[in-house]
């Protein structure tokens, strides 16, 4: 039996006992990068460090089915920065990962392997399932969170994300969603937005997720009608989120990109208060090591500009080094800086009188609990907010994709199609998708 079974399976109108009855193949194709190859990169520059290079489409053999776990078919899945830092192995390799996790137990030994599959996001169906899953069966359509945890302590009991064992699935496990199978757990599953492709419901997961759980969600900025958010990379994966859910929240969304490309598309998603830093041509720092402030005042003045004399309430951070020091700065007194990322560097230089003076606060946040994770989907399958998704290639062609992603080269999200022979499959509600054609193909080819 091979896969391409289970693709005419899932293209014909296969029941649940019939999919539950297709026989498993012993091997499928996914993106890989080698543990023997985690120094590939040494001495080169972060943006030298190629991904077309160190991620291989190998065939590998299908993982064993635990308790609590799912097979799934992938139709389609999605480039996050993730699989950027996995396959140019920064800050470390995700070897180390998943070395760690094999220790924990004797089913985890199954994750730490020569090869990482990776992949965070996918959309697909239900193959099998474990013991002890009631909620799912072969056939669902699902799409999965990458929230994986044991929930063995009572620390992560209020809130999934402060399991002591929290992991990102396809980063910090391995099985991942770039490929034509997944493993996951079955609590990851949540179901597929009836109104979008495989390859648009295979977008949102992760950064949606991250930006619910940053901006909206108590614990996070806890945003309401009426703030003022700074966005950095407002179009990009993480912000064309948040960008949305400024706007369908009431508040005011003040977006940061670098080229007029990227300004229109926060245009047409409704924005109005949009600064290109690339034209404005912002320095936060005159040298490696020393800060700038005149112009972070400069960039302060601009946003006054643009809000009528008001300040930030909530700055959505993820680039880190290269532009916190200017985020601390230009939020207004008791404001809040929510940081889940530091794409341009971890450690983080700011003026701690700005901070301490005038009672901001800084929050760090990743990812999303399990009920976040839902949330976020629930808003997806209702047509609040809209897949950003620009460009989708062939999952061949994924080291190009991460490529892309590494040198901001893309719009909003990067999809790749797994087992889905082409775009447009697999939308089940055409009358919730008619509604919402033009915002869901707004990233589209731009
Ligand atoms: C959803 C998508 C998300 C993203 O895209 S996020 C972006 C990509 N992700 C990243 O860039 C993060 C990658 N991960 C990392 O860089 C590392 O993962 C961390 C820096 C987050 C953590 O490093 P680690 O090595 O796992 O932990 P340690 O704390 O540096 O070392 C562990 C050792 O330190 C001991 N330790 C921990 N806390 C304390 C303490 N408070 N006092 C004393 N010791 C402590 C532990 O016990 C253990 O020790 P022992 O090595 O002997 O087992
Ligand atoms: N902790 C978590 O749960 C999560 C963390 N992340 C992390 O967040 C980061 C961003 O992810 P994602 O949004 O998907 O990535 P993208 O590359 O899709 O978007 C990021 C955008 O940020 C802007 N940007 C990049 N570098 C800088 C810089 N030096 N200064 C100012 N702006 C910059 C760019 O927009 P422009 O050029 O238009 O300004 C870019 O398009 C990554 O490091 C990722 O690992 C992502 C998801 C979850």
């Amino acid at each position: 039996m091979t896969v391409k079974d289970i693709l005419a399976a899932i293209q014909s109108d296969a029941t649940s006992a019939d999919f539950a009855a297709i026989p498993l193949p012993e091997s499928y194709r996914a993106i890989t990068v080698h543990k023997d190859e985690t120094e590939m990169f040494a001495g080169l520059e972060t943006r030298d460090k190629d991904p077309r290079k160190s991620t291989h489409l190998d065939e590998v053999p299908l993982p064993e089915l635990g308790p609590g776990e799912a097979l799934v078919a992938v139709m389609a899945s999605s480039v996050n920065y993730n699989s950027v830092w996995t396959s140019i192995f920064e800050p470390l390799s995700t070897f180390g990962f998943l070395e760690r996790y094999g220790r924990t137990n004797e089913l985890a030994k199954r994750h730490d392997l020569p090869y990482h599959i990776i992949g965070s996001d996918l959309a697909g169906v239900v193959l099998r399932t474990g013991p002890g899953v009631n909620a799912w069966k072969p056939g669902d359509e699902v799409v999965a969170h990458c929230l994986s945890v044991e929930m063995e302590s009572s620390d992560g009991h209020n809130d999934t994300m402060l399991d002591p064992e929290q992991r990102i699935w396809g980063f910090e496990t391995n099985f991942g969603g770039l490929a034509e199978i997944a493993l996951v757990k079955s609590n990851q599953l949540m179901p597929k937005p009836g109104h979008l492709s495989w390859e648009e419901a295979a977008a949102p997961g992760l950064v949606n997720s991250t930006a619910y759980r940053q901006l909206v969600s108590r614990n996070g900025a806890g945003m309401k009608q009426g703030d003022n958010v700074l966005i950095w990379g407002a179009s990009g994966g993480l912000g064309s989120y948040a960008t949305q859910f400024a706007l369908a929240g009431g508040a005011n969304p003040i977006c940061v990109v670098s080229s007029d490309q990227k300004a229109d598309i926060c245009r047409s998603m409704g924005a109005e208060a949009i600064i290109d830093r690339n034209a404005e041509g912002y320095k936060f720092w005159k040298d490696e090591r020393t800060q700038d402030p005149k112009e972070w005042k400069r960039f302060g003045k601009r946003i006054r500009e643009l809000t009528g004399g008001e300040d930030i309430d909530i700055v959505f951070e993820h680039p880190g080094r290269e532009t916190f020091g200017a985020s601390v700065f230009v939020t207004r007194k008791g404001g809040t800086i929510t940081t889940c990322a530091s794409t341009s560097g971890y450690m983080h230089e700011y003026d701690n009188r700005y901070l301490w003076m005038s009672l901001k606060r800084i929050i760090g946040s990743h990812f999303a609990n399990y009920r976040e994770a839902w949330e976020a989907n629930r808003l997806i399958a209702k047509g609040k907010i809209h897949p950003t998704l620009s460009k989708v290639y062939s999952l061949e062609d994924t080291g190009q994709a991460a490529y892309d992603v590494h040198r901001n080269l893309h719009q909003g999200k990067v999809g790749v199609l797994c087992l889905a022979p082409e775009e447009g499959l697999g939308v089940r509600d055409t009358e919730l998708r008619a509604e919402h054609i033009d915002a869901i193909n707004r990233f589209r080819n731009v």
